[in-house]
């Protein structure tokens, strides 16, 4: 639900801090050019890049059309009313030299800009998007502070969002020296995406899947988003990365979070945020003996990483929710690069009936898998009697996706569903720090302790260690 200063008729900035880089090209320009499609940008609107370098407006609209046709559908007739609404401020953004930015953003609040829309006399909604390394998070926000642009702002910060306990908590620090938290919103695009979305909305609006959402009923939870991407081109981010805290402490941990969590109050932000991170509080510190770690061959003869590099480029672990809803449950989480196929499911696995008339259950006969990828899907599988003679059984699919349901214009793509509830003041999808601070303590024994690394062949599915995390179900996604 959007806070109350939103809406369609509010004159908005949105200052894009590192318009020039890698994830603005490939995620933001192009999301904010769907909304633009989609004509979800309210209706007077600007956006000024920002970078170290300089550029005129029209090298930087050159620069979006051209990321529009690398990464996105390219331009169409919207273009040219899009392009007037775009300017570039150049020379920096720190404490001691704002640069331009400051320049331009009063040009547009005077209606000096020559772009359309008349921003004149009227409250003017800033919006910072901050898609810059990680390091230079508190740097920008002091600066946004130092030049006057917190005031009533909303600033939207990359993942990820610190990278151990003692970083976050430095970051949570000089966030909130400037910010109210109310005005802050911690991306996590996994949280945007269509299929993630239904984990609340099947589970609570279906009576049917909201009176088996539990111990009784689930015997295990499946994350599951193995890739066949490699990391050729990200491989100093990824070196440093790895995909503990690329993925599994990041996405995997929201995810994991939206399946556990209590129902909330109602929808509204806050309590969909309250339901959802403070849940992370009960998930047990994960004990190392349940976390196979991997690195696939020919990892280290990429450009850009070391000979001797212990990266993880796979991880697989068991976690358990220590909740009386959960208790017992496993949670079994997967991801990697280089595996033998992509996917992006989340299952609950559902408990055979004991003591019951028909016996020789498939253990994974019957499930609810929410397909996160793409447009999303719901599958649900059961176990159904083989037609024909005889009572032999077979495990059955049902395949809903979602492109398949009448809309009024189709899915959002998870970042432009994100920029969406961003310009709208709605702060239900975006991570809290009371849910990111328990990440860590979760992740610690990890961090601080973490098994051996073991190697697996690129096109396997990792390594076979990982195979007993998921028994005596197995994993549902199989590429072996
Ligand atoms: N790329 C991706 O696929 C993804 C990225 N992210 C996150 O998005 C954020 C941005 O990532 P990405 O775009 O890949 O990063 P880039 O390395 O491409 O950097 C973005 C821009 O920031 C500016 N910049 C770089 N270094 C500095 C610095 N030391 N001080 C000030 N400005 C600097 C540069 O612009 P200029 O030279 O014009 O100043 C650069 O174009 C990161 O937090 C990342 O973790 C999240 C998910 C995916
Ligand atoms: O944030 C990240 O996510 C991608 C996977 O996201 P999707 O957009 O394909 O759903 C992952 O490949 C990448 O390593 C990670 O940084």
């Amino acid at each position: 639900m959007p806070d109350s200063t939103s809406g369609a008729d509010t004159p908005t900035v949105f200052v894009l801090f590192g318009a020039t880089g890698d994830l603005a090209k490939r995620m933001v320009l192009p999301a904010f050019y769907e909304l633009a499609q989609r004509e979800l940008l309210p209706t007077r609107w600007k956006l000024i890049g920002n970078g170290r370098g300089e550029r005129t407006d029209d090298e930087f609209r050159q620069h979006v059309a051209d990321a529009l046709t690398e990464f996105g559908d390219g331009t169409d007739d919207h273009w040219d009313a899009f392009a007037k609404n775009l300017r570039f401020a150049g020379g920096g953004f720190t404490v001691d030299d704002p640069g331009q930015l400051p320049d331009v953003i009063d040009e547009i609040r005077n209606g000096d800009d020559d772009g359309a829309g008349d921003f004149s006399g009227d409250d003017v909604q800033l919006v910072h998007y901050i898609a810059l390394p990680p390091a230079t998070f508190t740097d920008y926000t002091k600066a946004l502070g130092e030049h006057g642009l917190d005031e009533g702002a909303r600033v939207v910060y990359e993942k990820p969002f610190g990278t151990s306990q003692k970083s976050f908590e430095e970051l949570d620090v000089a966030v909130h020296e400037v910010f109210d938290e109310k005005q802050v919103y911690r991306i996590d695009h996994f949280l945007g995406k269509e299929s993630t979305q239904n984990l609340h909305i099947i589970r609570f609006a279906n009576g049917m899947f909201a009176g088996l959402w539990n111990r009784e009923h689930v015997e295990q939870v499946q994350i599951d988003i193995p890739e066949t991407l490699d990391i050729d081109d990200r491989a100093e981010f990824y070196d440093a990365t790895g995909a503990v805290l690329d993925m599994l402490v990041t996405h995997l941990f929201q995810v994991a979070a939206e399946v556990a969590m209590e129902p909330p109050l109602s929808l509204r932000a806050d309590d969909l945020q309250t339901a959802r991170e403070s849940v992370i509080a009960a998930f047990r510190p994960i004990d190392t003996d349940e976390v196979v770690l991997g690195q696939y061959d020919g990892y280290r003869d990429t450009e850009g990483i070391a000979d001797d590099s212990d990266t993880d480029t796979y991880v697989a672990a068991r976690m358990w929710v220590d909740t009386d809803r959960w208790r017992d449950v496993p949670f079994v989480l997967r991801t990697g690069k280089m595996l033998g196929v992509s996917a992006q499911r989340v299952t609950l696995v559902f408990r055979r009936p004991e003591d019951g008339p028909v016996t020789h259950l498939p253990a994974d006969g019957a499930a609810l898998t929410f397909d996160l990828s793409g447009d999303g899907e719901i599958d649900i599988t059961l176990t159904v009697k083989t037609p024909g003679p005889g009572e032999e059984l077979s495990v059955a699919h049902m395949e809903l996706p979602l492109s398949s349901i009448e809309t009024n214009g189709g899915g959002l793509s998870p970042y432009s569903r994100l920029l969406f509830d961003v310009l709208d003041g709605d702060r239900s999808l975006f991570t809290r720090p009371d849910g990111l601070a328990h990440v860590w303590e979760v992740a610690a024994p990890l961090l601080d302790n973490p098994p051996a690394i073991q190697s697996y062949a690129p096109g396997s599915m990792g390594p076979h260690a990982a195979d007993a995390l998921a028994d005596p179900v197995g994993w549902f996604v199989s590429g072996r």
